[in-house]
């Protein structure tokens, strides 16, 4: 694998190099969390797939992946590297460090075939477009004053018995809940194992903001399914005259179908010595349109994904397409340089194939257009309206413009 900074080598760190990698990413990201925080993200991160330089026997940066499934348009997922503790230290910034563990990842990534899509919740997103990262997600933030705020339209959404539980007692009965969610939403990815579920629990002081600790609440239909569940927290405040909004801050709101979904928004917004009810959720959220008042939510389009199409030829084969495509486009990826070169891809709602021609260009862009409309986020003829992609062949941006639409925005389940 190749390294932009050679005087940098860049590797997986080993056990010994453990705490100088906790203690850089306590640098780096201006935190203080407990060592359990350390040793559960090192837990979850498979050695081989982290990342650090190291300027002698100094470890100067950290980084790595997490292997994911992520579901793609069509109900269907393809492997992920779900890049996470990107830090270089302070004293060696704007050496090219960042930029060769970059390509140390997507180089291994394509070299061991196990990831062609990257994924990376942007700490500042002027990062990392210049790796060929691109917006795919966008989620709704919404702050619902308390009240019931036009939700009882909602058929059947009263008829579920609420059910308070411990979060970790009742953590199975809600991972049920969004796995039926999860190939209907592109963007979702399974918690595999005990330690992603320790993560989704966690409850640490120092990252709860001064809110108090994580509650579950399951709803339940008549034959005890579960059947929608919210994990949230309460800002504290209605008992302090000077700061009087009491918010709950929901971490987690899933309903197996509309009614369901409803009765948890409608139990939020109903906590009594709360003020608002502050949550992210998909950018066609069923609360758009149900929400008497949409703007007193205060709704806000946030960004969340960053995509990477590492292989193109198997990214976009492992996703369906909306209606059926015939295009051929030609692609310049100087950072991933297996990518270059012109493409036919060729798909519908049933299956897809993408491989090298030589037959000429419909369509010229580049590895972040195809990141950018890979989750169905946006659409590749707005891309073409900004300019971001060339037509030489008249229909052809329609055409694939179409097929790459999603009918369900996406959204990312948990940060990471
Ligand atoms: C998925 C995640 O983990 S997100 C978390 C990202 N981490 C952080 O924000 C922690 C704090 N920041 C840092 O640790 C570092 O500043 C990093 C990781 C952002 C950058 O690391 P560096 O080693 O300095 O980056 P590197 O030297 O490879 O820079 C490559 C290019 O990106 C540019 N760049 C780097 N950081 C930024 C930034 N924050 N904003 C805009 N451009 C940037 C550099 O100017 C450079 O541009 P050039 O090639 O035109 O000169």
């Amino acid at each position: 694998m190749s390294s932009d900074a050679p005087s940098y080598p860049v590797r997986p760190f080993t056990d010994e190099e453990a705490p100088a990698f906790a203690a850089q990413l306590d640098f780096g990201f201006h935190e203080n969390p407990p060592q359990e925080a350390h040793d559960l993200w090192q837990g979850l991160l498979p050695r081989e797939r982290s990342v650090a330089a190291f300027d002698g026997d100094e470890l100067v940066s950290t980084g790595g992946d997490f292997p994911f499934e992520l579901t793609v348009p069509g109900g269907v997922t393809v492997p992920a590297g779900g890049v996470t503790m990107i830090t270089v230290k302070a004293t060696h910034r704007r050496r090219g460090i960042l930029t060769a563990m970059m390509r140390h990842q997507m180089h291994g990534w394509h070299e061991r075939g196990d990831a062609p899509v990257g994924i990376l919740l942007a700490s500042e997103p002027a990062i990392y477009g210049r790796f060929g990262y691109a917006l795919g997600v966008q989620h709704l933030s919404l702050t619902v004053p308390r009240g019931d705020n036009g939700l009882s339209a909602v058929a059947g959404s009263d008829k579920f018995r609420m059910r308070m539980v411990d979060p970790l007692e009742g953590y199975e009965r809600c991972q049920e809940v969004v796995e039926a969610n999860r190939l209907g939403r592109p963007g979702m990815m399974p918690r595999v194992g005990d330690g992603w579920r320790d993560a989704a629990l966690a409850d640490w002081e120092f990252a709860r903001d001064g809110a108090g600790p994580l509650r579950c609440v399951l709803a339940e239909d008549a034959d005890g399914t579960t059947v929608g569940f919210a994990r949230y927290r309460v800002k504290e405040g209605y008992n302090n005259p000077a700061r009087p909004e009491c918010k709950v801050r929901v971490k987690d709101v899933y309903g197996r179908d509309l009614a369901s979904y409803v009765a948890m928004w409608r139990f939020l917004c109903d906590l009594d010595l709360t003020s608002e009810v502050q949550a992210e959720v998909p950018a066609d959220d069923p609360l758009t349109f149900l929400l008497a008042d949409f703007r007193q939510a205060v709704p806000r389009l946030q960004d969340m994904l960053y995509v990477r199409i590492v292989d193109v030829d198997r990214a976009l084969a492992a996703r369906r397409y909306a209606t059926a495509v015939d295009v051929v486009f030609e692609l310049s990826d100087p950072f991933c340089p297996w990518n270059t070169g012109r493409w036919r891809l060729r798909g519908d709602a049933d299956g897809a194939e993408c491989s090298r021609t030589t037959d000429p260009a419909d369509l010229v862009l580049g590895p972040r257009e195809l990141g950018a409309a890979y989750l169905g986020g946006f659409s590749l003829g707005a891309l073409g309206r900004a300019g971001r992609i060339e037509e030489l062949r008249a229909g052809a941006l329609a055409q694939a413009s179409r097929a790459f639409v999603s009918d369900v925005a996406p959204f990312v389940p948990f940060g990471f």
